[in-house]
């Protein structure tokens, strides 16, 4: 048993009657087990002593939605409606993408997450075994769901369906539990009525949560009324989706019946900011989806549609954003933000053991560099944390226990190899050659 202590440093533990604690905090395998203003035991008895002067402590950043592989169609294709983005720049070059591509794509966001404090994500794509050993290797925790688009013959759609279940039960659980695994119909304008419920009877054969996209464009929510009578919340409750746990992204274009429907079938929503504002999609009713209680996350989706991973940034758009459209700014404070980049992200895709600093909780923390001019006066951190940090601030990043990102470096992957394979794929498929 490993046993580590971080003395000196500022922790922001998320816990609702103690939120800042000054002192130190203790680590023993994988786990938090003390964390206050004394010193739990005597330091001699800890392998591993840190000092966390001028530190700044935190859980790790919980981004649930994303395609980690499209870093390589970053600024192919910017300014874009989605439709218009998926049909003519997007899914023409990910019809050439290989399992290389994906495991290249993947480790080259996986690199920026990590070293921008993110610890957890959940990733929609193909080639999904490429992803999970990219997790697996960097030690990263995640929620992984093989997506599928069911604009295909019969014989495909069966094909990517089989292959969708057989990742779901292959990687579920494995990586020493840091990976877990979702069903995935990519959306109701790509997937038949009855591809969906196929897709949601494998969900309940497995016992698996069910992920999509949903309601991110008015266009969508109109078509899908034309095509079907009904709009996606609707649709999708009557093809049984949420008789299983869901988790939807987007979920812009709501009315209140549906914020009821989605709240009665305790439906989490990945809200993500930076991607909808880009797209043109329009800005989600968080504040009210928030009032009905339902549980609402932050996701950067791809980091084609956003164009980086930086979770700082989704927790400031978010707690910006829905002050201007309402006109209140407490409609998302600062703690808001913050729980639904770490807690409330855990929460919502059933880690019910991380995104706090607790005793008991799983050790996924990050330390911030705070000695800097953006974090001074030293005061409230809660709102520096919002309103001034940003992903380059990150120093030491642990997961599952483990130091995965020390001193700004990542100790689990090769760096400049990630970065030198990444422009290769994208200069091979796009034919672009850059200086
Ligand atoms: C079937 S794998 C995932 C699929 O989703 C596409 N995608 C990326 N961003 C979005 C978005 O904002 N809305 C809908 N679909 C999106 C991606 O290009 C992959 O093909
Ligand atoms: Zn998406």
């Amino acid at each position: 048993m490993t046993k580590t202590i971080i003395t000196n440093g500022v922790f922001l533990t998320l816990n609702e009657h103690n939120p800042i604690i000054r002192g130190c905090m203790t680590i023993e395998n994988n786990l938090i087990t003390y964390i206050g203003e004394q010193l739990p035991e005597p330091l001699e008895l800890f392998d591993e002593k840190i000092d966390g002067t001028n530190k700044l402590f935190m859980p790790g950043l919980v981004n649930t939605h994303n395609h980690a592989a499209m870093s390589l169609l970053r600024g192919y294709g910017d300014d874009l409606a989605l439709q218009v983005w998926l049909q003519e720049k997007m899914w023409p070059m990910e019809g050439q993408f290989t399992a290389h591509d994906v495991r290249s794509g993947t480790l080259l966001s996986i690199l920026e997450m990590l070293k921008g404090g993110t610890t957890t994500f959940v990733d929609m794509y193909d080639h999904m075994n490429e992803v999970a050993l990219a997790v697996e290797q960097s030690g990263m925790r995640a929620c992984l769901t093989r997506g599928v688009i069911g604009l295909c013959p019969p014989e495909v759609q069966t094909s990517k369906l089989v292959e969708a279940r057989q990742f779901a039960l292959d990687w579920h659980g494995k990586a020493g539990g840091r990976i877990t695994t979702m069903m995935s119909p990519h959306a109701p304008y790509t997937c038949p009525p009855d591809y969906i419920e196929r897709i949601v009877e494998v969900a309940h054969e497995l016992g698996l949560p069910i992920h999509t996209h949903m309601s991110e464009t008015a266009r969508e929510v109109q078509e899908n009324t034309e095509q079907y009578g009904a709009r996606p919340v609707a649709h999708l409750a009557k093809l049984g989706l949420f008789s299983r746990p869901a988790i939807v992204a987007h979920a812009v274009h709501l009315t209140d019946e549906e914020i009821d429907i989605l709240a009665q079938y305790d439906v989490r929503v990945s809200h993500n900011p930076g991607s909808n504002l880009k797209l043109a999609s329009g800005i989600a009713r968080v504040p009210e989806l928030l009032r009905k209680g339902i549980k609402v996350s932050l996701g950067t989706d791809g980091p084609a549609s956003n164009n980086n991973l930086d979770m700082f940034e989704e927790m400031r758009l978010a707690a910006l954003i829905h002050k201007g459209v309402s006109g209140d700014p407490t409609a998302i404070p600062a703690e808001a933000a913050i729980r639904m980049g770490t807690l409330d992200g855990a929460k919502s895709i059933w880690l019910d053991d991380v995104g706090a600093l607790q005793a008991g909780m799983k050790a996924d923390f990050i330390a911030l560099d705070v000695d800097q001019p953006h974090f001074f006066p030293k005061t409230n951190f809660i709102s520096h944390v919002i309103y001034s940090a940003s992903a380059k601030d990150v120093t030491d990043v642990w997961i599952d226990g483990r130091r995965i990102v020390k001193d700004g470096s990542c100790l689990t992957l090769d760096e400049e190899k990630i970065l030198f394979e990444a422009q290769s794929c994208f200069e091979r498929l796009t034919g672009a050659t850059v200086q």
